[in-house]
């Protein structure tokens, strides 16, 4: 390509950069006036940010792919939102955890992050108004249910509001190069066991593993000693400065996790949300069937069903149900009627809009 034709192409792009720049700038007014007519109300409107996005995703059209569109526009309104208010959200850390990145993934950047020491904690600072959100994981593919956070959410005040659907790649790290020498590995006990056999296949015989409370901190104690390596994912990676000896090492190539958002909020109706449900049903032969049946009668379609011991000794089992629909659709509510005749307990978790990035 001659050098004029790059200019022109260069001279093309800051042009557009500029009128880029303007409407950015247009539509931040608009987020902080409506910020105004909110007046000091709930900022953060997660049925309206799924419906930006999806419309995004349908108007895009290409070159770039309709995702990378949404994490653009995903980061601009978080830049606009910040202008109303900025928001702080708790999330299981230390900083680097998977559960921080699905937390930007929902937020953007402009949204600051609260690592705190356990899922419970992270519950605790947002139902004592000390966060705005809490982003806690709730199932794995591989590993399936997150049992502390299905416990956690029996009992919390706060209302499901999002969900978020991140991809979990796992690296090998060490603050060194070389395999061979390796004592210990550290990681979590779900990442641990998300790559099993990688770890059978490569890694020399007596090396020990041990569990610690999160990836960031199998990434932390790694780089402290040369002898030591970790299981964990790029920010924990980045953040500790550590070597990737092998990437994407987990078994299962589509492993994903899903995120819960929780707040003191109730999402509106988007147009394509889900509702999570916890039940009980008395200890009686057929009682599981007798939750099931309201459901699939009038036409409430699940697409998750969990069982949980029941942690008040009252009942042997709670049940997390999601259904695709909002609460107050019809069928729905004729559902939960019917149901709560049958179950010895039912709680309405949220309604809130389908993860779309
Ligand atoms: O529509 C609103 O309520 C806004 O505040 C604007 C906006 C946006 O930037 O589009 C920002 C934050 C909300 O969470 C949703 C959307």
């Amino acid at each position: 390509m001659s050098d004029d034709l790059l200019k022109q192409h260069r001279d093309a792009i800051d042009a557009i950069d500029q009128q880029v720049l303007q409407l950015i700038n247009q539509r931040a007014e608009h987020a902080r006036t409506i910020g105004e007519i909110k007046g000091g109300g709930v900022v953060y409107r997660p049925e309206r940010e799924a419906q930006v996005l999806t419309r995004i995703k349908e108007l895009n059209p290409g070159p770039l792919s309709g995702e990378t569109c949404a994490r653009l526009f995903r980061e601009i309104m978080s830049a606009c939102l910040a202008l109303e208010r900025p928001l702080t959200i708790a999330f299981l850390g230390p900083e680097g955890t998977f559960s921080q990145a699905a937390a930007i993934k929902h937020f953007g950047h402009a949204a600051a992050t609260l690592a705190c020491s356990s899922i419970d904690d992270a519950f605790r600072v947002v139902e004592a108004r000390g966060a705005d959100y809490v982003v806690a994981p709730v199932e794995n593919s591989t590993e399936g249910a997150v049992g502390r956070t299905l416990d956690l959410m029996v009992t919390t005040p706060l209302q499901v509001c999002g969900e978020v659907v991140l991809r979990i790649h796992h690296h090998f790290l060490r603050a060194t190069t070389g395999l061979s020498d390796v004592k210990r590995v550290y990681s979590h006990a779900q990442s641990l066991a998300q790559c099993h056999e990688w770890l059978n296949k490569n890694l020399p015989e007596g090396v020990e593993r041990i569990s610690v409370a999160s990836n960031a901190e199998a990434a932390r104690l790694a780089s402290l000693d040369a002898s030591s390596a970790a299981i964990a994912g790029d920010s924990a990676a980045e953040k500790f400065g550590l070597v990737k000896l092998a990437e994407n090492i987990e078994d299962e190539p589509n492993n994903t996790t899903r995120f819960l958002v929780l707040g003191y909020q109730n999402a509106a109706r988007s147009g394509k949300d889900k509702t999570s449900l916890v039940i009980s049903a008395p200890n009686r032969p057929g009682a599981l069937h007798a939750l099931v049946e309201p459901l699939a009668r009038n036409g409430v379609s699940m697409t998750k069903f969990e069982s949980r011991p029941s942690r008040t000794g009252l009942w042997e089992y709670v049940f997390f149900a999601d259904v695709d629909g909002f609460v107050e659709d019809a069928h729905l509510q004729t559902a939960l009627k019917e149901l709560q005749d049958v179950a010895a307990f039912v709680k309405v978790l949220g309604s809130y809009p389908q993860a779309v990035i």
